[in-house]
């Protein structure tokens, strides 16, 4: 086990970039199973999901190998469509897999996924747009078998915008008979992303980015090439990491548009903001409380809503943080008092009194963004912190201590006993 030491109160200076994001990376990389042949994806950042994703693919019988950040896989020889329940349980992403295989073969056994302890997490609407297409979904000793003779295009209504059932939907609808139109889609900008490496492998999807998708089917798909968008989670992290330190920091490598909403609450926190075309200056001096509350895209991220709330703590007055996407994602906040913070939590609402100053401790990360967060409230901590359960983090933030030392921290990673 490893931990980071952290001496706070260090002003953040210079330029990081930010490379591919791991929440397109994922399913782009499950969608390479949807045909035989080599697909080449490039800027794949190099995280623990990602290799829990390729382990996964291997075992399917998939050939990967690195090419500096460059994934190239080959999946001629996949042999299997059954994942065994240890590693459906490694991260949630595991669930990507249902759609594409289904597609190829018609036919897969997995259990459920596991992922960050943020919710309940359900994947039934997942299920139900795989019924939608005519396959028969049966739940036993917790795997679950779906099968479809032949899929065929439908209409799926999506309850709620998920981001994961869009995607997974997406990737089975390609192959299928006829056209698919999912309506209440998620409009998040790795659906895009998705929808490009599809089109690229000679689907035919439309649509993403708004709340319909239309997907007609085709026959067959090629393998494909693509370089994976930048992480808007990564880069609004980064950005709240210049702000809490009140530094100056530019974040390259950005598409703003996909930040508007931390852009904008940064803003009204009272940091200074100059962005480019693909990139985002930050500078701060006195910061004041605000409310926000987290929503599907183009809303404020459910994954920023823990690093945001961090310089929150220490912003002038009182704010108001409303979580609606997951209802258990305030684990940060009893990590966050331990540093001095006030917070109080009511259900899905966190009211934050601002403190001048947040003091170092002993803390442990319960997950990954909250433990983003407990690093960001360590840089701007009085003395040391010491964080626990680092592993959370190297699931989705790549290289951090390197990139935090490159801007001026003092940021360790050392054996834990
Ligand atoms: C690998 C990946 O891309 N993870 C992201 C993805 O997770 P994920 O795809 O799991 O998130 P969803 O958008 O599906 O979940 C949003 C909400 O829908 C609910 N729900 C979801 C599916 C379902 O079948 N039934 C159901 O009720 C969830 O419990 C949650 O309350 O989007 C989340 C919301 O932006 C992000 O926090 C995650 O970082
Ligand atoms: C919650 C996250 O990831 P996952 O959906 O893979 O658990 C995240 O990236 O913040």
């Amino acid at each position: 086990m490893e931990k980071f030491v952290v001496t706070g109160e260090v002003q953040l200076n210079g330029t990081i970039r930010v490379g591919g994001a791991k929440n397109a990376a994922l399913p782009i990389m499950a969608a390479t199973l949807l045909c035989s042949g080599v697909s080449v994806i490039h800027d794949v950042p190099c995280l623990s999901d990602i290799n829990a994703m390729q382990e996964i693919m291997r075992l399917l019988g998939a050939k990967i190998t690195w090419e500096g950040r460059t994934l190239v896989i080959d999946t001629t020889a996949i042999h299997k469509n059954e994942v065994p329940e240890h590693l459906m349980r490694e991260m949630r992403a595991s669930v990507f897999l249902m759609g594409p295989l289904l597609g190829r073969f018609h036919k897969v056994r997995l259990s459920y996924p596991g992922g960050c302890a943020i919710g309940h997490r359900p994947i039934d609407l997942h299920l139900k747009a795989l019924e939608k297409m005519g396959t028969v979904v049966k739940e036993k000793f917790g795997y679950i078998d779906a099968e479809a003779a032949s899929l065929s295009g439908g209409e799926i209504y999506l309850d709620f915008p998920s981001v994961g059932a869009t995607e997974n939907a997406m990737m089975a609808a390609v192959l299928a008979e006829g056209v698919t139109i999912i309506c209440n889609a998620a409009r998040e900008p790795e659906i895009y992303d998705l929808q490009s490496f599809l089109n690229k492998m000679g689907a035919k999807v439309s649509g993403a980015g708004t709340d319909t998708i239309r997907i007609d089917g085709v026959r067959r798909l090629k393998p494909a090439e693509h370089t994976i968008i930048c992480d808007r989670i990564q880069a609004g992290t980064y950005l709240i990491a210049g702000a809490i330190s009140r530094g100056d920091v530019v974040v390259e490598n950005v598409v703003p548009e996909h930040l508007f909403s931390v852009i904008d609450k940064l803003e009204e926190i009272g940091a200074v903001l100059e962005v480019g075309t693909r990139s985002i200056r930050v500078r701060s001096r006195e910061l004041r409380g605000v409310d926000i509350k987290t929503l599907p895209h183009p809303g404020f991220a459910t994954d920023l809503q823990a690093p945001i709330l961090s310089l929150l703590t220490i912003a002038k007055g009182t704010s108001i943080v409303t979580e609606t996407i997951f209802e258990n994602r305030f684990k940060h906040v009893d990590e966050l008092m331990r540093m001095g913070a006030k917070i109080k939590v009511e259900g899905r609402t966190a009211v934050i009194r601002g403190v001048s100053k947040l003091t170092g401790s002993a803390v442990t990360a319960p997950d990954l963004r909250a433990g983003g967060a407990l690093v960001l409230a360590a840089l701007a901590a009085e003395g040391t912190t010491e964080i626990e359960q680092i592993y959370h983090i190297d699931r989705g933030y790549e290289n951090l201590e390197e990139n935090l030392r490159n801007l001026g921290a003092q940021i360790a990673r050392v054996k834990s006993v």
